[in-house]
């Protein structure tokens, strides 16, 4: 059997502020398979997770996201499973692929003088009786997001203009072309159908448009203080994984033949259990993680082995070290199944903080987060509030297999590379309610006992060195203290860079020049980053005093998300609704004020002062690079303020009143 692919395969690299590149020397075959043979010139350039845009009439999507490094090699080949590289003589950018494994057998020719790309397919792969073209886009976006229920956007639109096709629905003109399902079946003959809502619009869209028609449906889905309904007839698959186990879901749709499926995972099987017995790697780990969801799945599951553990694919990775890990990846066919099977949209989500499991990427722009009946009824009341602009969305709750979910926004959603920040706002981040639990019962906690030693091994006391354990209060009051949390009413949790590392090592980061140089990291100095962020706070200010939710509600162990991206726009969302109380009657809170037990006050405004106050001098900083006289002058004063305010910082909002 011969496919040919045609007018070409064409590979769009995106990576970092406005640049694009066109890389048309790939190979491809029938199914959407990419890869980029070793030794192609832009091999290291290229390395990391596409989004695949399937085109054409029989374009089965079966792809969404493909790692653009293949490097099989003859010595690598398992017995029975050789995969070969010819390289033809003088010919650097041309090779030929010749592939024998004992099941499939097959070849790829990529003749890069030619736009064309013929791939002889084996039999196991279904005909594909029309051209197929496909296009890689090497960067986050959601509208390419094809699990069963949606259709890509772009499928009207060559490649390049995905990202244009975003954009243009972001400006709201609804740009992107959306057929009807029946159009779209009479077009192709596919199996899919299109989900008629438009994908999420971008974090950066006006917020407003749309928002009564959402929070409605959200009101019908689930009226306020009822019981979750099960709407597991989303069908969509999803992994979760939770203590190193993952368990599935299969979809109900079959875009993918039963028995290829079966074929599929076996060999899936195979390769996690390779995998297993190598050393994990951030991009393969990530690769398999997603190829682990069923077929017809988008969402998939991240899972952050440890807080200090950076799974995010890190663009710093040595190309010797990636090189040697995909070598690993050697059986051809198996990697061409998780490829095949990775058919999550690409995105750059990643949990910054929080409990790890606690949340799923899921289709349509939005997450999943684990049911809670507090920060349900929460968000529930956000949705209604004058804070909802700063606040992700909330679309209900989901029941799945008996799990329950919160349907949130995707913050990230639609953006390039995002750089966040997770701030965990208050002087405390512990309920009163926990201190008289602490009095009841003194549960000894061994996990928080090490966290503790981690970060400093003389910080438990001689019983409690002793017990190898501490109580939960006590460690969220350490925590508290040792952190800016009690003296500055907020605390980073997280940080993640543009380039994907995550910094998350901020336990003992307490000092404003320690604090300052953070948000200098997080902004790379950025001014006008720096600006937005000054504004949307002072907005978000302004919004919190009209509040009817911030006036009746205790907000503990809640978090400001900062996002920005290399639009260097700024977004600043409150989340974690988790442990927000209704204040009892009769308490009124001002959130300015220090806590002592029994006053509720959370101190989410001497937060949200400092950090603002941070920012101005961050800003400060910033402009004093500019070495403009003034400006000079006034660092150096701003620097003998800060050595001030590090010196006299010992006020504690949060009084310390340990209970034991
Ligand atoms: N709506 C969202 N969109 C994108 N990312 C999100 C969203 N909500 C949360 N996150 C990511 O997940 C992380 C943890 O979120 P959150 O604080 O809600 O979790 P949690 O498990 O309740 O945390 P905690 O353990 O502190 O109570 C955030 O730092 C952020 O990176
Ligand atoms: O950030 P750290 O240092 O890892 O500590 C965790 C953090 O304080 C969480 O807020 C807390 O969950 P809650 O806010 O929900 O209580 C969790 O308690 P847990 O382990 O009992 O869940 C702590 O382990």
């Amino acid at each position: 059997m011969s496919v040919t692919t045609s007018p070409s395969v064409s590979l769009e690299m995106r990576r970092g502020e406005g640049e694009r590149r066109k890389l048309p020397d790939t190979v491809a075959e029938e199914g959407g398979i990419v890869c980029l043979l070793e030794g192609h010139p832009h091999e290291e350039e290229m390395s990391g997770i596409y989004t695949a845009v399937l085109q054409g009439p029989r374009a089965t999507p079966m792809l969404q996201s493909a790692q653009a490094v293949l490097s099989p090699r003859a010595d690598d080949g398992e017995e029975g499973e050789p995969d070969v590289i010819h390289t033809p003589e003088g010919s650097p950018h041309s090779r030929e692929v010749t592939h024998t494994p004992p099941v499939v057998t097959g070849e790829l020719t990529h003749t890069p003088e030619h736009t064309g790309v013929t791939a002889h397919l084996p039999q196991t792969h279904k005909p594909a009786t029309h051209d197929t073209t496909l296009t890689l886009t090497g960067e986050t976006t959601h509208t390419q997001q094809t699990n069963t229920p949606v259709h890509p956007t772009s499928h009207t639109a060559p490649g390049p203009s995905t990202q244009e096709g975003r954009v243009r629905e972001e400006g709201g003109g609804g740009g992107v072309e959306a057929k009807e399902d029946g159009e779209r079946e009479k077009e192709g003959g596919m199996q899919w159908t299109e989900r008629k809502e438009a994908p999420r619009r971008n974090l950066w869209s006006l917020r407003e448009r749309g928002m009564n028609e959402r929070r409605n449906e959200g009101r019908r889905e689930w009226p306020r203080g009822g019981s979750l309904e099960r709407t597991s007839q989303e069908g969509c698959g999803m992994g979760w994984r939770r203590g190193g186990k993952m368990w599935k879901e299969h979809s109900r749709d079959g875009e993918v033949e039963d028995g290829e499926r079966d074929e599929a995972r076996s060999v899936l099987e195979e390769e996690k259990r390779r995998v297993k017995e190598t050393p994990h790697h951030h991009i393969l780990s990530r690769v398999l993680v997603h190829s682990s969801t069923s077929s017809s799945s988008s969402s998939s599951s991240f899972n952050f082995s440890s807080p200090e553990s950076d799974e995010v694919f890190s663009e710093g990775e040595e190309t010797s070290s990636r090189r040697r890990i995909m070598r690993r990846c050697r059986s051809w066919r198996t990697f061409l199944t998780m490829m095949q099977w990775s058919k999550r949209r690409q995105s750059s989500w990643v949990q910054l903080a929080g409990h790890q499991g606690n949340f799923q990427l899921s289709e349509g722009g939005e997450v999943l987060k684990r049911w809670s009946e507090t920060e349900g009824a929460c968000l529930s009341l956000l949705m209604s509030d004058v804070l909802r602009v700063f606040v992700p969305r909330y679309y209900g709750p989901l029941s799945r297999n008996g799990n329950d979910y919160l349907r949130l926004e995707d913050l990230l959603s639609g953006l390039t590379h995002p750089v966040i920040m997770d701030c965990k706002m208050g002087v405390r981040t512990y309920l009163e309610e926990e201190i008289a639990k602490a009095r009841m019962s003194h549960t000894l906690r061994n996990d928080m006992y090490q966290k503790m030693v981690k970060v400093d091994p003389s910080a438990p006391l001689a019983e409690e060195h002793a017990q190898g354990a501490v109580t939960k209060l006590r460690y969220m009051q350490w925590r508290d203290s040792v952190s800016s949390s009690s003296t500055l009413g907020f605390r980073i949790e997280g940080i993640m860079l543009e380039n994907g590392t995550v910094l998350r090592d901020f336990n003992r980061t307490q000092s404003i020049g320690q604090l300052i140089d953070a948000f200098l990291t997080f902004t790379k100095s950025n001014l006008h980053i720096l600006r937005a962020y000054q504004s949307r706070l002072q907005a978000l200010s302004d919004v919190l005093h009209e509040s009817e939710f911030f006036n009746t509600h205790e907000l503990i162990g809640s978090s400001l998300l900062f996002v920005h991206d290399s639009s260097s726009k700024a977004n600043v969302w409150m989340i974690d609704f988790g442990k927000s109380m209704p204040t009892p009657e009769g308490i009124h809170l001002q959130h300015d004020v220090a806590w002592t037990e029994g006053n509720r006050e959370d101190g989410y405004l001497i937060g949200l002062a400092s950090i603002n106050r941070l920012l101005a001098k961050a800003i400060r900083r910033a402009r004093g690079s500019g070495l403009e006289r003034s400006d000079s002058q006034t660092l150096a004063g701003d620097r003998e303020d800060e050595d001030e305010e590090e010196n006299t910082q010992s006020v504690q909002y949060g009084s310390l009143n340990p209970a034991q």
